[in-house]
């Protein structure tokens, strides 16, 4: 954002309130908040009572999803809005003309243009599903952007936005304050709320889940308890900031997909005060408490959700975000990395930092994989033979970098013709499993159960990490040897 004005106080450091779907209040001036009711004939400091309503009015209480803004000059002050044409064939909530493939599909990196780009323009729509006019499915996007936002805004009527940056920190203005998110922190922006971003040091790149349904919230933690994954008190919503600023502003509003533009004579970013349970908000992934196995097994990956957004459905999410934290990797007598896979939900996944455990090569930060339903996928040979080694039963460390990610679906996406036809889809992916040799042996037989000539073999077999509990023989960790290794990433 540029420009002068009369801003509500000095930018830095950002000041945040802690806690998920509270019910906030926040004043850039004194007393801006009307005491006692939400609509004075005249309120405080001569501002405009603005109501932004992002649940239906009679949603059962725990449900309500509504925030009051006192603002200088009232959203509904803009000139007639205009369709904006430019980024027809890369943003898009039409996925009639997506494609749907049992293949499992990869893209290396996506490129960041050379050109100013900023962060609305540099969005492509990679896949999603339903409607943003009936309000059910999702898109899953990336952005690559160059430049700040100047004198712009978006508000996404489509639904609510979860941005996971991958390259370069994001400063957010938002109508309730202003957030800045690094790589490894996300940040959710409300449908209907109005924000701009800026680049932080440099181009940036990353990837965004837009809900046309529902919301975001805390998954239950079931017999977990009531603590561990993400805690309520590391979400942080901006406090109030304005600025009150006389400029040529142009408002762009996302709706169904395409984008109008309205200009107005001053910044949107005029709130002096707001109270309410609807803001965004940002969370650091390196708060995130992981819970894993710490006898043997591979638990499903529903154990790291961060965020989910429920359905009807109970146990059945429009989307989930899950992430792959580094974390200490210990079940004994187990095949660690992901197991081999094909699931009802569907899966698209990206690399934030790192290397994750089920891919040696190939699958990159700033890259994504997407295996729709009932795709088979899973680890690549490299991951499997090295995983089947003896030496892979030594407790381990993932890497301290390693930050991978799901938006995991339950209707089946399409895939946009834009992102098939991207120069960067990997056309080799299937490769990295085609070297998965059969290591079936037909006269394998059950510890002690294998005549007196094979057993050195098996024996050795068995050291291999070919048994453990499935063959009755309950195997020590190797007594600490060498004790708790780094795997290299
Ligand atoms: O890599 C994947 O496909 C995601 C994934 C991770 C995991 O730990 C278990 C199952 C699964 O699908
Ligand atoms: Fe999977």
């Amino acid at each position: 954002m540029k420009g002068e004005g009369m801003k509500s106080e000095d930018t830095e450091p950002l000041r945040y309130m802690s806690g998920f779907g509270n019910e906030f209040s926040t004043e850039a001036l004194p007393d801006a908040l009307p005491k006692g009711q939400n609509n004075p004939r005249v309120c405080p400091y001569g501002l405009y009572a603005e109501q932004l309503s992002g649940s239906a009015f009679t949603v059962p209480r725990r449900s309500q999803r509504r925030s009051w803004l006192y603002r200088i000059r009232p959203s509904v002050t803009h000139e007639p809005f205009h369709p904006l044409n430019f980024p027809a064939e890369t943003l898009t909530a039409d996925f009639t003309q997506g494609v749907v493939t049992p293949n499992q599909l990869r893209w290396r990196p996506f490129s960041i243009p050379s050109e100013p780009v900023d962060f609305v323009r540099g969005m492509l729509t990679i896949c999603g599903a339903g409607s943003a006019a009936s309000k059910s499915g999702f898109a899953v996007h990336m952005y690559t952007a160059t430049a700040s936002m100047e004198d712009t805004c978006l508000a996404n009527a489509d639904g609510e936005l979860l941005i996971v940056p991958q390259q370069g920190g994001l400063r957010l203005f938002t109508e309730m304050g202003l957030l800045e998110v690094a790589p490894r922190e996300v940040v959710v922006v409300p449908r209907g709320v109005r924000f701009a971003v800026d680049l932080m040091d440099g181009p940036a790149r990353g990837y965004i889940l837009e809900v046309f349904q529902g919301s975001f919230t805390l998954p239950d933690l079931g017999p977990i308890g009531a603590n561990g994954l993400a805690s309520p008190r590391d979400f942080l919503t901006p406090v109030a900031w304005f600025e009150e600023r006389a400029c040529n502003f142009t408002v762009m509003h996302k709706f169904e997909g395409q984008l109008f533009a309205a200009t107005q004579a001053f910044s949107p970013f005029n709130v002096v005060a707001w109270h309410g349970n609807y803001a965004p908000y940002k969370y650091d992934l390196a708060r995130f408490c992981p819970v894993n196995a710490v006898s043997f097994d591979h638990p499903d990956p529903s154990i790291f959700t961060v965020l989910t957004v429920p359905s009807d459905t109970p146990g059945v999410s429009v989307a989930d975000f899950v992430i792959f934290p580094p974390r200490w990797t210990v079940a004994q007598h187990t095949f660690r990395p992901p197991y081999y896979h094909r699931n009802v939900m569907n899966e698209f996944m990206g690399l934030i930092t790192g290397m994750y455990e089920a891919k040696r090569d190939g699958f990159l930060p700033g890259g994504a994989s997407l295996h729709l339903c009932m795709t088979p996928h899973g680890p690549d040979t490299a991951t499997f033979e090295s995983a089947i080694r003896p030496d892979a039963e030594q407790p381990a460390h993932l890497g301290r970098d390693t930050l991978a990610f799901m938006f995991e679906t339950s209707q089946t996406p399409r895939v946009t013709p834009a992102a098939l036809g991207a120069t960067n889809i990997d056309r080799d992916y299937y490769k990295c499993w085609v070297g998965l040799k059969s290591h079936f042996d037909r006269d394998w037989r059950p510890a002690g159960q294998q005549p007196a000539a094979e057993a050195g073999a098996d024996a050795e077999r068995e050291r291999q990490g070919g048994g453990g509990a499935a063959n009755g023989v309950e195997r020590a960790a190797p007594a600490g040897a060498n004790g708790p290794v780094t795997v290299a990433r």
